[in-house]
């Protein structure tokens, strides 16, 4: 393939995986609004964790909540677990690598406080033993994945919800997940603000 049709390749194979995506997500991301504001509306606070691009997602996602998305309001509590080094490397360093969010969940999580878990595999360890400790703190879990799940599939309750986009490759969910994180901001604010147009 020359580089001209590998672009147009993206281009188009993003657009199909976007639109099959609708289909599959659509409940599931109401569903994580619901939860979402909720959480919100108790005071509670969200978390956020993933290993590499997901990373970039999760502090992406949680810089929107303690920022803002379009409009003003007030900020929402939210922590992502994947960008403070010195808690990364400490535990990293002092427990194993496969512990750097299920140390900061078991710290930072309560009752009803909601963790967003980004793995494209659902099967990194890390994720998998983050959501292991959600669950024991009594928290609810929005789990982004593809692939199928994963390991995650397995973990997740019916009061979960699991956002899973029907790809194989790691880039094409990873351009789901960034837009499934901007309808979220869209309807916690809708939610929460009223309708914009
Ligand atoms: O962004 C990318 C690939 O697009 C990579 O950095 C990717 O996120 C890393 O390989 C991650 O370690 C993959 O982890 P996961 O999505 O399977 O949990
Ligand atoms: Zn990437």
């Amino acid at each position: 393939m020359d580089i001209s049709s590998r672009i147009s390749f993206h281009f188009d194979d993003s657009a199909r995986v976007v639109a099959q995506s609708h289909q599959v997500l659509a409940e599931p991301l109401a569903a994580a609004i619901d939860m979402l504001v909720n959480t919100i509306s108790n005071n509670g606070k969200v978390l956020a964790c993933g290993n590499g691009g997901s990373a970039a997602d999760a502090q992406h996602f949680i810089a929107e909540l303690v920022g803002r998305f379009e409009r003003d309001r007030i900020p929402f509590a939210g922590i992502s677990l994947n960008t403070d080094t010195s808690i990364l490397t400490a535990v990293g360093n002092d427990y194993g690598f496969d512990n750097i969010f299920e140390r900061q969940v078991q710290a930072l999580g309560q009752p009803g406080d909601v963790l967003v878990a980004f793995t494209t595999s659902g099967n990194s360890a890390n994720v998998i033993k983050a959501i292991r400790a959600a669950h024991e703190r009594e928290m609810h879990i929005i789990a982004l994945t593809g692939k199928k799940g994963g390991t995650v599939t397995g973990l997740l309750t019916d009061q979960d919800v699991h956002l899973c986009v029907p790809h194989d490759r790691t880039m094409r969910i990873q351009e789901v997940h960034s837009l499934a994180l901007h309808v979220l901001c869209d309807g916690i604010d809708a939610m929460l603000l009223g309708d914009s147009e």
